[in-house]
């Protein structure tokens, strides 16, 4: 039987990059953003694919969205067997002029989203006896970055919660696990190219190609790369590695 996945964040990035190679693996794949016109375009890529797809435009911090959204792909596909929390957000700026609110949202997207939508799949495979989670962490989650420290304090969260979690529902039959992608060339490298340039006094561009001199492999990361490995994490050659998070980064952080 076919497998179906949800992909939050698939409008685009990594997300999409994630969204095509699971829809190339064979699953049927549901995708999740809150840009109603960027999901509706993935999954027509999807269908074009040969899978079946369902866009779902919904806040994954918003916790009504994520039930409704499990319900909806439970109705329609019978089951789910993937969730990958991808949705992510990050402000740039010093930790002393950050505000209360951009630090809380966050937090609301990047770790209660991933607590929301863990959980509620996991409602659901627990009544299957079995299931794949992965979330997304980042290098920003194994060394904190200046200028990214809201941001690097939830990717380190959701290392610590998806230990907790893969504790919890071993059990059941269920994994999870976490990616954790370098510096990738998606509209949030533009966003923090864009925005670190005059903290550092660096011209456009210029940031990403300081950050690219840290990469071992010599290039910048591609959606695909992620997806490549996040492709291993749903299908069953990984079904032995629970509590992981694993850094797919060209070869940035090695500790
Ligand atoms: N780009 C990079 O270098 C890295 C990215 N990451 C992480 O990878 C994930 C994806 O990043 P990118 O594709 O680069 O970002 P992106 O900004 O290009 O795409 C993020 C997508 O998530 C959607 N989104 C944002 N808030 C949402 C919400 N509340 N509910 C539903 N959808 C929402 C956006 O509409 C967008 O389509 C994020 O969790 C990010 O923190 C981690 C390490 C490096
Ligand atoms: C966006 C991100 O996680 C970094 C550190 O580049």
């Amino acid at each position: 039987m076919t497998r179906t996945a949800i992909v939050t964040g698939s409008g685009r990035g990594i997300g999409r990059g994630i969204a095509l190679r699971l829809a190339k693996d064979g699953l049927d794949v549901v995708v999740c953003d809150i840009n109603a016109e960027n999901a509706k375009k993935v999954s027509e890529e999807i269908e074009a694919l040969g899978r079946k797809s369902l866009v779902i435009v919904g806040d994954v911090s918003n916790e009504k969205d994520v039930y409704a959204m499990v319900d909806q792909v439970v109705e329609k596909f019978g089951k789910l067997d993937v969730m990958v929390a991808n949705a992510g957000i990050c402000h740039i700026k010093w930790a002393t002029e950050l505000t209360t609110a951009e630090w809380d949202q966050a937090f609301a997207v990047n770790c209660r989203g991933a607590f929301l939508c863990d959980t509620a799949a996991a409602k659901q495979m627990i009544k299957q006896k079995g299931g794949k989670i992965i979330n997304c962490s980042s290098i920003a989650g194994h060394d904190g970055f200046s200028l990214l420290s809201a941001y690097s304090a939830t990717k380190f969260a959701i290392r610590g919660f998806t230990q907790a979690l893969a504790k919890e529902l071993g059990r059941y039959g269920i994994t999870v696990n976490a990616y954790c992608p370098g510096i990738v060339g998606t509209d949030m490298w533009d966003l923090i190219d864009e925005k670190m340039g005059p903290y550092l006094k660096l011209g456009k561009g210029e940031v990403l190609k300081e950050y690219t001199k840290l990469i071992t492999m010599g290039r910048v990361e591609t959606p695909d790369d992620v997806a490549s490995f996040v492709s291993y994490l749903a299908s069953s050659d990984s079904n032995y590695m629970t509590g992981q998070t694993i850094m797919i980064d060209g070869g940035i952080v090695m500790n």
